[in-house]
């Protein structure tokens, strides 16, 4: 298989990988074994593959070879290094969440750099290779575009957009090819972006995120991801987060009897309070005051299932030390760290009754505030926390209760809450195959061959891939094509942070911006800076556009620039007076589609070695086939965002996205910022994006 032009593509190549996560792991494990000379397998698993399907096949590298190594049947198998030369970079350090998750560590290793760990896991079995690794961010300013000229190829295994959509543009900038690549649950892809000849990684909008009206989140919930969402975003938030971020609770109650003096705020804890009374004083208040409240609003029940409050004191007549026993030995670490096992509940599959959900609030909510002060009022949901999942599963299920909403188990209520598809690792290891050969493919400047693949979940026709050609850039794309964007923005009202906040950093993903009107520079961040420029930028910061000392109105055209990106783009600014707060919360609207359809590109369609099927996709936009969406996978990878018709693929079976969980706050929908997963799109990219057909 390894022929032996793919070795020559391979000897002496150095190769970026960015990330040594799940896809990471397998890829550095099939990139070191992916250089074999000639390889015999045995029968059966050719068997196998044939009947599967041959386009499978290649894609196997890494797991056949495994097969091949665990049950060998004399026949020969051998195989030869040669110069690949890898760089390795990943910011995180390894927890036990992925133990099981990434095969190259160990229990031992937790704590450790994941990059060091996996180059030092995979010389135990090549040990002639040469991996260095960065245990750091890729957007720290050394890994700036020189660093990335130094590489024949770049090969992401990322979580994140915020990540991805960075090294696109270094890569773009330093001219370097990408293999892109991702993983939810069975799904995945990879794709390669070459500058000027296929489209970039943000040529294609990511579809936005799920988001939920607030009312749905406060006031009437009618699904357990609605009571997820409340019981993190808000009551985790207000109880152990920042306390000057704005909170949709009902932090006030005329009950002054239950709020004895903190009728301003109830979720201060009172001074001489005891910590389970506090506890279940604003247990009280907010499962059962705040309920009452809601209930008194008869318009809101018309057409709707009333809730039911619930009183602590009704579920749990007794102080919670007395019933457990004052056993509870403070020293043990699980103990402390964990509700349920101070509990004694031990198995997180299990759907608590209201009853343990109670306790496991009040007890969750006693060892933070017993053991974790220090934290408290910097706190952000972590779906790596087990206490703060604890918490958030048990207030959830007595919300869900409270709205006749069936309760879920940890486990489920985790997966909601930390937006988690559960990683499948065979899909891992396949979309590591696929980079490899894509890989190669560039190496070999094979671009003809170049193919973007789609894991899918549902084979048919024997196919479990989904190859295409990939697209040319996107001639609109702000980020490789100059074409300016466009904002719609009360000049008179907001300010430049705003500006800078919600366009520049979420929208533009810019990390180091520089804006600038005409040749006047308003607003620059980096280390050579001096302190009245600093100190003069931070004036501006707090400025409303048309007051800045060069006054941005309707019919500016700004520059703004990322220096560490080499990222260019210019805006054209639009006054506008009002917004709809619900549609367009950010309180401006960027656009940047001329809405020009891609130019067509003759339906080829080729198994993932690059012989062509039979198969072709669909001619016409507006197909009125059924449409299987192929859109934005969770963890922050892009599938193609748009509709292609798959039924000559698949079954038909739409991607699941029932765990995407989005987050409202601020009076206002916003977007989903999972710890690691920003999905941010331009505003109206969608609507549009949704109806265009990439595929001619
Ligand atoms: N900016 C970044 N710089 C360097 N590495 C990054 C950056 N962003 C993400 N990563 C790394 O990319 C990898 C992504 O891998 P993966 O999706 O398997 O996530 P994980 O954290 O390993 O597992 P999980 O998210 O399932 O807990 C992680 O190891 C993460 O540290
Ligand atoms: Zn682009």
């Amino acid at each position: 298989m390894a022929s032996l032009q793919h070795s020559q593509a391979i000897k002496g190549a150095k190769v970026l990988m960015v990330g040594a996560g799940g896809i990471g792991c397998e890829l550095l494990k099939t990139l070191a074994l992916s250089d074999f000379q000639d390889i015999h397998i045995r029968e059966d698993v050719t068997d196998w593959l044939n009947y599967k399907a041959a386009n499978v096949f290649p894609v196997m590298v890494g797991w056949v070879f495994i097969k091949v190594r665990d049950g060998g049947d004399g026949r020969e198998c051998s195989y030869e290094m040669l110069g690949l030369i890898l760089y390795l970079i990943d910011m995180d350090t390894i927890e036990v969440s992925n133990l099981n998750r990434q095969f190259l560590f160990r229990q031992s290793h937790v704590g450790q750099s994941k990059a060091k760990v996996a180059r030092d896991a995979v010389l135990r079995f090549r040990p002639h290779i040469s991996i260095t690794p960065y245990h750091a961010n890729v957007k720290d300013s050394n890994f700036n575009v020189d660093f990335f000229k130094q590489f024949n190829v770049i090969l992401n295994g990322l979580d994140n957009l915020d990540a991805r959509r960075h090294v696109n543009r270094l890569c773009l900038a330093a001219e370097v090819p990408l293999v892109e690549s991702g993983t939810t649950g069975f799904l995945g892809q990879v794709t390669v972006h070459v500058k000027g000849k296929t489209e970039c990684y943000e040529c294609q909008p990511k579809p936005a995120p799920k988001t939920y009206p607030v009312c749905t989140i406060t006031s009437t919930p009618s699904k357990f991801v609605h009571c997820v969402v409340w019981a993190k975003d808000l009551l985790f938030a207000k109880l152990f987060g920042d306390k000057n971020q704005d909170n949709d609770l009902n932090v006030r109650s005329n009950d002054a009897a239950r709020s004895s003096k903190n009728v301003d705020d109830v979720f201060e804890w009172g001074e001489n309070e005891d910590i389970e009374q506090y506890g279940r004083r604003i247990y009280d208040h907010v499962f059962g005051y705040n309920i009452e409240q809601a209930l008194s609003n008869e318009e809101t029940w018309k057409n709707r299932n009333k809730p039911r409050p619930i009183y602590c004191r009704d579920v749990l007549p007794d102080i919670m030390t007395q019933r457990n026993g004052n056993n509870v030995d403070k020293t043990d670490d699980l103990l402390s760290a964990s509700a349920m096992a101070s509990l004694g509940l031990k198995n997180p599959q299990d759907i608590w009754c209201l009853m343990e959900n109670t306790k496991v609030f009040i007890e969750a909510l006693k060892l933070f505030f017993t053991n974790r002060r220090k934290e408290i009022g910097n706190l952000s949901f972590d779906k790596d926390d087990l206490l703060a999942v604890e918490f958030v599963t048990a207030a959830a299920n007595i919300r869900a209760a409270s709205f006749n909403i069936p309760l879920q188990s940890l486990f489920e209520a985790k997966g909601i809450a930390g937006n988690i598809v559960h990683a499948v690792a065979t899909t891992n290891a396949i979309v590591a195959g696929l980079i490899v050969i894509e890989a190669i493919k560039v190496l070999k400047k094979d671009t003809e061959s170049y193919r973007m693949t789609y894991c899918l979940e549902h084979p048919s026709k024997k196919m479990l891939l989904m190859p295409v050609e990939p697209f040319e850039p996107n001639k609109s794309c702000c980020v490789c094509s100059e074409t300016p964007l466009s904002l719609e923005i009360n000049t008179h009202r907001s300010k430049l942070r705003d500006f800078v906040e919600k366009i520049v950093k979420a929208k533009l993903g810019m990390n180091s911006p520089l804006i600038m009107h005409a040749t006047a520079l308003l607003y620059e961040v980096g280390d050579d800076l001096e302190e009245d420029e600093i100190a003069n930028y931070n004036a501006n910061l707090e400025k409303v556009l048309s007051e800045l000392p060069s006054p941005v109105t309707g019919g500016t055209m700004l520059t703004v620039e990322d220096l560490q990106q080499e990222f260019t783009c210019n805006i054209h600014i639009k006054h506008r007076e009002e917004f709809d707060e619900e549609k367009e919360p950010d309180g401006m609207v960027l656009s940047g589609w001329t809405q020009a359809l891609p130019e067509k590109k003759d339906a080829k369609t080729s198994n993932g070695n690059g012989a062509s099927t039979s198969k072709s996709l669909p001619t016409k936009p507006g197909n009125t086939e059924i449409d299987t969406e192929v859109k934005e996978i969770s963890d922050g990878t892009v599938s193609p965002g748009t509709k292609r018709k798959l039924s000559e693929f698949s079954d038909g079976s739409p991607v699941d996205h029932s765990s995407d969980v989005d987050e409202t706050r601020n009076n206002k929908k916003i977007q989903k910022h999972d710890d690691e997963d920003e999905l941010v799109m331009l505003d109206h990219w969608d609507s549009d994006m949704s109806k265009k057909q990439r595929l001619p």
